[in-house]
């Protein structure tokens, strides 16, 4: 068992251009923070995505020096933004190096329509960090607020349905709960010495 005065970094990696997604990113900041961890908020460049400029550009060592990663996209005909795939695909020295492996990982993402392809793009996501070897890590239905008919949220991750540009009240709770749960696992993991950790 180790032990260590470092605070544990929550990244919360997200492509936002209207700011839908951005919401859920700081809902889940709220979480990390209840949990007693860090929230790192990156975004990833592009050309004019107003609502990614607030927060600063994800660099490859984020990956190296988070203790776990949150990934989430606006939905893109039920797939992760182009300019997050295009970021994964710049990973594979960390990837080489097993830099997220045994970190916990959870994804998120907003749509326009309730059935507009949120599930195929929290999947979409989640592939990118199991090819890195993270700890996915979804909402358990012991959640009360995935349980609503009218909003998003789901099993898979946090989600939005950008019905008004708010959040809904449910959508925020799991976000948070997804928040706090990642954030209470990387802080156990760091007790833990996993024998094929690369850490
Ligand atoms: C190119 C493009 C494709 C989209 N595809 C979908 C889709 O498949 N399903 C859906 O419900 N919404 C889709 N949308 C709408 C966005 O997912 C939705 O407005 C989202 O909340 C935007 O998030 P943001 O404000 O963080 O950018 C699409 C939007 C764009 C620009």
């Amino acid at each position: 068992m180790t032990t260590t005065t470092e605070p544990c970094n929550v990244l919360i990696l997200y492509f936002s251009r209207g700011g839908a997604t951005q919401q859920l990113a700081d809902a889940i900041a709220e979480g990390v923070a209840q949990a007693g961890a860090e929230a790192l908020l990156r975004t990833v460049a592009t050309d004019n995505d107003a609502a990614c400029s607030r927060d600063l550009t994800v660099s490859t060592d984020d990956l190296a020096t988070c203790d776990a990663l949150i990934l989430g996209s606006p939905t893109r005909f039920g797939h992760m933004a182009s300019a997050l795939q295009k970021f994964w695909e710049s990973t594979s020295n960390q990837w080489l190096k097993g830099v997220l492996i045994n970190k916990p990982g959870a994804v998120f993402t907003s749509t326009s329509s309730l059935h507009g392809g949120q599930e195929s793009t929290l999947l979409s996501l989640a592939l990118p960090l199991l090819h890195h070897g993270m700890l996915l890590t979804g909402v358990p239905y012991s959640e009360p607020s995935i349980h609503g008919r009218e909003a998003g949220g789901s099993p898979y991750g946090a989600t939005l349905f950008n019905e008004d540009g708010k959040l809904h009240p449910n959508e925020r709770k799991t976000a948070t709960a997804l928040g706090k749960r990642i954030a209470q696992i990387a802080l156990a993991c760091r007790q833990t010495q996993f024998e094929d950790s690369h850490s």
